[in-house]
């Protein structure tokens, strides 16, 4: 049928209005943003039952991305619609960051479609990036009381698509020390792009929907990962078994250590014993960004990222320059060599 591009309105699930690019098909209106590569898509999971998602991914895989979320009037203001208006709002502006920053034309740097489901599962306490075949994220709602909808949170959706980027470019396994970096890129580019975008700038993951009731606290720290419970140097970094109750070898967890390091390479500080000069968020962002796309591979460990991010400060301001240093000098610490 002929497709018209729209613009609607929307309710978040913070409560703020916002406008939406939609398409008008007949008289019907859906999340779908034609404007930005091959469009970005927004979808209903209908809640289907936790029991199905407790089984194989090809299980949960009959039941998505479910319907393309559909309207009546362009105006998307029921608490039902909260979840997908953000995870549609927030995944344009994820689409613009990378394009602008970086000059990537979605996460496959050929204007791939960016395909999200809200309402996934029951009360569901996650978010992710389904690769293939699916190619899309999920967000669930939370049980309200841990977690608010996880699509709320424009660095949560940063942190996601990340996770797309880092899948098409060094695709680093997710385990153990590659895994603890993959997890680090998502929250370090999460946290860039919500600062990007000016969106309450910070450097925690998920404070606008962890804990409602509780003020101040957010998923991970990147200033201080200890905060909340996760290592800040090698010293501590915390061995745990390859297996999903171990996180993978701790992937959540020993990525405090590269976020540290990220936050100090751009802020500067004092850190083991060592005083890092700060470089500032967006030569930060650059250095992590050439490594994360020219230099890592599967199975780089800690020590061949900070390879990887002298060999990228070197491309891109000089041998040496000042920028080389204070790679060298976030590294150390963190006690990485
Ligand atoms: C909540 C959650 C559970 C499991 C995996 C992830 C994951 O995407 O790694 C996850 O989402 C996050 O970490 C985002 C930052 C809040
Ligand atoms: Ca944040
Ligand atoms: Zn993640």
């Amino acid at each position: 049928s002929f497709k018209i591009d729209s613009v609607g309105t929307g309710t978040g699930v913070l409560g703020d209005v916002k406008s939406l690019n939609t398409d008008k098909q007949g008289n019907t209106y859906y999340l779908q943003d034609n404007t930005r590569g091959d469009g970005i898509f927004t979808y209903d999971g209908e809640n289907v039952h936790q029991r199905i998602l407790d089984r194989s991914l090809r299980q949960i895989m009959r039941y998505l991305p479910g319907t393309l979320w559909s309207d009546s009037d362009n105006v998307f203001n029921s608490s039902y619609d909260n979840a997908a208006v953000d995870a549609h709002y927030y995944a344009g502006l994820v689409y613009d960051y990378y394009l602008e920053k970086f000059n990537r034309d979605s996460f496959d740097n050929q204007g791939a479609a960016i395909k999200s489901t809200v309402h996934f599962g029951r009360n569901y306490n996650n978010a992710g990036w389904l690769g293939e075949p699916l190619n899309q994220m999920m967000y669930g709602d939370g049980d309200g009381v841990n977690w608010l909808p996880f699509s709320g949170a424009y660095d949560v959706i940063a942190h996601e698509i990340t996770h797309a980027v880092t899948d098409r470019t060094a695709n680093l396994l997710y385990q153990n020390q590659s895994g603890a970096i993959n997890e680090a890129m998502s929250d370090i580019f999460g946290v860039l792009a919500e600062n990007w975008a000016g969106l309450g700038p910070d450097w925690l993951m998920g404070e606008d929907i962890y804990t409602p009731n509780i003020p101040g606290d957010a998923l991970r720290s990147l200033a201080d990962p200890t905060l909340f419970g996760d290592p800040d140097h090698m010293d501590d970094f915390v061995q745990l078994p390859n297996t999903r109750e171990g996180d993978w070898g701790g992937v959540h967890i020993n990525s405090g250590i590269i976020n540290k390091t990220a936050y100090l390479l751009s802020e500067g500080g004092n850190h083991g014993g060592v005083t890092v000069n700060g470089v500032g968020q967006d030569n930060m962002g650059d250095i992590f960004y050439r490594s994360l796309t020219q230099y890592l591979t599967e199975s780089s460990t800690f020590s061949q990222l900070r390879s990887a991010a002298e060999q990228s400060a070197t491309d891109l301001y000089g041998a040496n320059s000042s920028a080389v240093t204070s790679v060298q000098q976030a590294f150390d610490a963190v006690g990485i060599n």
